[in-house]
């Protein structure tokens, strides 16, 4: 028996994503299962020790099965153990690099949530603030394109898609003009909404369901835009 890759999953999370461009672009086959995660699974709270996913379940020849946790670990895994297309430089240093960037488009996602949450105007308009000088710093790590690292697609590339995907959805709700001083942020967010593995990430409801989403959670944030 061949090892078989499980994706616990939830339709909407951009850490999930990252996990599944990375599976795409290597060409793997894996079976994916969203789960509630409003009414968490018993057999999940068992593989995932912080109740989160993404989880990769390994299933090895012998059967036995190992959950991985943590979307960059998960990322990291499949880029050294599955053949295709290398998604890390080879040179140690810029693989570092790289690695630094996909925990810098993590913390990017954390401070998101928190502008979702908030219901004060300066407070909200500080952590756009933070959010938008974010992407400067991105901006300025940027070179040619059209993807993170030039011509080839990587992990730093799977980590930002599904951020930016993220923003198609909120951009419709409420304009954060978080992009507007960063041309080369704004290819790249167009260069990777093209891309097959992104954009087969996610089913087709997902635009829908993330809309509503955002307005049932966010109804304070709605109003300090209007
Ligand atoms: N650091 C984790 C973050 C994953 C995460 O926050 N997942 C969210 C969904 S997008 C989750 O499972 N939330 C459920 C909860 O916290 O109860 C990773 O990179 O995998």
């Amino acid at each position: 028996m061949a090892q078989k890759l499980t994706l616990i999953s939830h339709k909407l999370c951009p850490y999930v994503q990252r996990a599944v461009i990375a599976l795409n672009e290597k060409g793997v086959p894996f079976e994916r299962v969203d789960i509630d995660l409003a009414n968490k699974p018993d057999w999940f709270l068992k593989l995932s020790p912080l109740g989160k996913v993404p989880v990769l379940v390994v299933t090895g020849d012998d059967g036995n099965e190992v959950a991985l946790f943590e979307s960059n670990v998960i990322c990291e895994y499949i880029e050294e153990t599955q053949s295709g297309a290398k998604l890390h430089p080879l040179d140690a240093l810029q693989r570092a690099q790289h690695r630094a960037w996909m925990e810098f488009g993590s913390t990017i996602l954390g401070e998101l949530w928190g502008l979702e949450t908030t219901g004060d105007p300066a407070v909200f308009e500080s952590k756009r603030q933070a959010v938008a000088a974010k992407f400067a710093r991105v901006e300025e790590a940027l070179g040619r394109g059209p993807f993170f690292a030039g011509e080839r697609f990587s992990l730093v590339d799977a980590v930002f898609a599904p951020i930016f995907r993220y923003f198609d959805v909120f951009d419709q709700l409420i304009d954060l003009s978080i992009f507007a001083d960063t041309p080369k942020v704004r290819a790249w967010r167009e260069e990777l909404a093209k891309r097959p593995s992104v954009r087969t990430a996610v089913g087709p409801d997902y635009p829908q369901l993330l809309h509503a989403f955002l307005v049932r959670h966010n109804a304070h944030m709605l109003k300090l835009a209007a």
